[in-house]
């Protein structure tokens, strides 16, 4: 008899595919970009050089670097249409949903006209996209209409200075050059494999950004920076958190910002963000959500072996930036856009419709039964 139990693997370690952009491995110390380290590329790099890396395939001498920031730059402004859209969206919406339809109005305006475009349409992505989410956010939640061109030299610095109103300090464009770094890729995650998928039926590259965009947005991906700040938030001390914590265990709870689906010791880029978060946190003089967050992951460890992800400790470094919650995870995107359209070019060269087969479970053979008999 066929056994009828429904499973859900996940696809849990499953080869769908090769990639030349990223390795993850297991252990929490193999996450390279093209090669490249993620230790090194957060030391050293500027986030535009793991752009043009992630899309080129090589790190940029100083002259395309110095080109490829200049073209960035001038990418930046809105049409008129995507700002009038924009005005309509409400301020109490999901701001996810908003880069999902920003990005969408974009593909409207400028589609993608054939795949020759695909770097274009890319780099205008990765210039626009802290405009759209910011001429929103401003305009929903401050009632101003922002001049989104402005001449930050980073993709950070320009999210900070439409967010604020003001230039960011260099240490923070610092961090945000560091968290957009490390968020830019991560193999065939959920958000990347979406893109991948829709991608493969050769379809246009607003719609895989747009499709990984929803992805990105659960709480068990791109969302739980988010969730993991609106838990840490409440507590005032680390005797409540883990007194808290310990509750939400016995509970069965999902922790946000814990755990891996591939990594199985540690995520490699905790121990780099957290560092920053460490620093910000003594540059405002914080008390109590570094040391709540610290607590919250010696307790994780103590009683379930589950670490922090990259998620948990951006939770407090972009509140110590005076990031608002609900921008972390368009944040991501800004970042993880890079790492999503790498990953549709690297389909579209080599591609053959993402199809798996599924398992079926359901009822055996039934004869028709006409809309009198039914219960
Ligand atoms: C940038 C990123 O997207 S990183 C991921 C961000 N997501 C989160 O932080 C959400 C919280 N974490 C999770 O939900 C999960 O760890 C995921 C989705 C990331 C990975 O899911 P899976 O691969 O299914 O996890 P895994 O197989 O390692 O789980 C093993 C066990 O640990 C438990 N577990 C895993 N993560 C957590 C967690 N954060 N809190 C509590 N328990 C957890 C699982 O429930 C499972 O228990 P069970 O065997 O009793 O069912
Ligand atoms: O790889 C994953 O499954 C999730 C993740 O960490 C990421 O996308 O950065």
């Amino acid at each position: 008899m066929a056994d009828n139990t429904p499973t859900s693997t996940g696809l849990r370690g499953m080869s769908a595919g090769s990639t030349a952009l990223c390795t993850v491995g297991q252990s929490g110390s193999g996450l390279t970009y093209r090669g490249y380290d993620i230790h090194d590329l957060a030391e050293h790099a500027r986030f535009e050089e793991v752009a043009y890396l992630l899309f080129k395939g090589k790190l940029p001498n100083q002259k395309e670097l110095d080109a490829y920031v200049a073209r960035l730059k001038s990418l930046r402004g809105l049409p008129a249409s995507l700002k009038a859209v924009l005005e309509q969206i409400p301020a109490d919406a999901h701001p996810m949903d908003v880069m999902r339809t920003g990005a969408s109005m974009l593909g409207n305006l400028e589609t993608e006209e054939g795949f020759a475009e695909q770097q274009d349409k890319s780099d205008r992505m990765l210039a626009a996209f802290p405009s759209i989410i910011n001429y929103w956010y401003r305009f929903s939640h401050d009632g101003v209409r922002i001049d989104t061109e402005t001449d930050d030299d980073s993709v950070g610095g320009h999210f900070l200075h439409l967010l604020h109103g003001e230039p960011a300090s260099e240490w923070h464009a610092r961090v945000m050059n560091v968290s957009l770094i490390l968020y830019a890729e991560h193999e065939f995650n959920a958000s990347t494999f979406t893109a991948r998928v829709c991608a493969s039926t050769l379809s246009d590259i607003h719609s895989c950004v747009t499709g990984a965009i929803g992805s990105l947005r659960g709480p068990l991906h791109g969302g739980a920076n988010e969730a993991a700040m609106a838990m840490i938030e409440d507590w005032q001390t680390p005797e409540e958190a883990e007194r808290e914590l310990l509750g939400m265990l016995e509970r069965k709870e999902k922790i946000m910002g814990f755990g891996h689906a591939i990594y199985r010791e540690s995520d490699p880029r905790n121990a780099i963000i957290k560092q920053w978060s460490k620093r910000l946190a003594d540059d405002v003089g914080d008390t109590r959500l570094y040391p709540v967050s610290e607590r919250v992951e010696a307790v994780m460890w103590r009683e379930k072996k589950l670490f922090c992800n990259a998620d948990f400790f951006h939770a407090s470094a972009y509140h110590f930036m005076g990031i608002p919650t609900k921008l972390f995870t368009p944040i991501f995107v800004c970042s993880r856009l890079t790492g999503w359209c790498a990953h549709v070019f690297e389909q579209r060269e080599n591609n053959r419709i993402i199809r798996p087969s599924a398992d079926y479970v359901g009822p055996a053979k039934q004869g028709w039964l006409p809309i009198g008999q039914r219960q």
